[in-house]
């Protein structure tokens, strides 16, 4: 078995005029595992891919694939495969003949081709023109041409898109069996939601930098810490008895609450010094789009409040 390949994106800057799309972008992406590379439209997603891919060159920073540029490999699609444009094709070949010019070009087996375009579901479709194929159909080719050289890495930028509900499951299956291989998978996507079940890690960035490298476990029970649900028949009563008493309280339907900022006991303490009575309380249980709303809040109420900050310290 070949040697593992990680992905580490060392400090990497790039501005385009004004712009600053990548900011000090720091992570390394570890084999055996799905990571998630999610941000906004703009985070900066495809620019990071570019230049681990050496077809942007950073203005500081530097990229390595298995401890190398990816530039400097010898037989790069058998280490790295990716896709990134999924429209980047020749619309007069058929998907059969596209991955035939690039096995041929990379110096791939030819016997390959059939293996990729089944692996993909394409087998049907192999004599189409690529041109006549749904967004879909090419994300699929697109990820075929990636699997070519058997690589030990993959890196896709944003598969899931133009891709129904059963092509959806099908490629969290996929990415799933590619890491359990002991591949290293780097996926993108501007929707948490559509990695949920699939990715290990993630790693969320906006604005060029990365605001949050985690395992998706320790991501939901970060997220779901401190975050309990109370049902009462006495809604207002517990939401004033719990609001005086510190906590931060959220309407989650008719006779229930959301509570966070305050542990189970003292929840219940406070509730029994106000007579308020509760038939339940639970920890929630988070889903992974959930998380990353909450990331996103804090990051907004983070920009929100530096200036009032600022202008206190100035004011004093
Ligand atoms: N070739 C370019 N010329 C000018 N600006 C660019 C270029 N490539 C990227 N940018 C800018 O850099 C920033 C990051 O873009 P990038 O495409 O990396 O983001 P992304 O996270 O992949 O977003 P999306 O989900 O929309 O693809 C954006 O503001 C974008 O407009």
């Amino acid at each position: 078995m070949r040697d593992d390949v990680g992905i580490e994106v060392d400090g990497l800057s790039r501005r385009y005029g004004t712009n600053q799309a990548l900011d000090a972008m720091n992570f390394t992406v570890q084999p055996g595992r799905v990571t998630g590379f999610i941000g906004p439209n703009g985070a900066g997603k495809s620019t990071t891919m570019r230049v681990v891919l050496g077809l942007v060159a950073p203005d500081a920073g530097r990229a390595l694939v298995g401890g190398r540029p990816y530039r400097s490999l010898a037989e790069p699609l058998r280490v790295l495969g990716s896709l990134l444009d999924a429209g980047a094709l020749q619309p007069s070949r058929t998907a059969h003949d596209h991955l035939l010019w690039i096995a041929h070009t990379q110096g791939l087996q030819a016997k390959r081709v059939d293996e990729v375009l089944a692996a993909v579901g394409l087998t049907s479709a192999a004599r189409r023109r690529a041109g006549d194929f749904s967004l879909g159909m090419r994300q699929r080719l697109g990820i075929a041409a990636a699997l070519l050289g058997d690589p030990r890495a993959l890196m896709l930028d944003e598969p899931f898109n133009g891709l129904d509900p059963e092509g959806i499951q099908w490629i969290r299956g996929l990415l799933r069996s590619l890491a359990d291989q002991g591949r290293t998978v780097l996926v993108s996507s501007h929707l948490m939601s559509e990695l949920e079940g699939a990715a290990d890690h993630v790693i969320v960035i906006g604005r060029g930098r990365v605001l949050v490298d985690a395992s998706v476990h320790e991501l939901l029970a970060g997220v779901a810490a401190g975050r309990v649900t109370l049902r009462t028949a006495a809604p207002q009563a517990a939401a004033d008895a719990l609001g005086r008493a510190g906590a931060t309280v959220q309407p989650a339907g008719p006779d229930t609450l959301t509570v966070s900022g305050m542990a189970g006991p003292e929840i219940v303490a406070t509730l029994n010094a106000a007579s308020v009575a509760f038939t339940e309380l639970g920890t929630q249980r988070v889903t992974l789009e959930q998380a990353y709303l909450g990331l996103t809040q804090d990051t907004v109420q983070y920009r929100g409040t530096a200036p009032t900050d600022t202008a206190a310290e100035a004011e004093s």
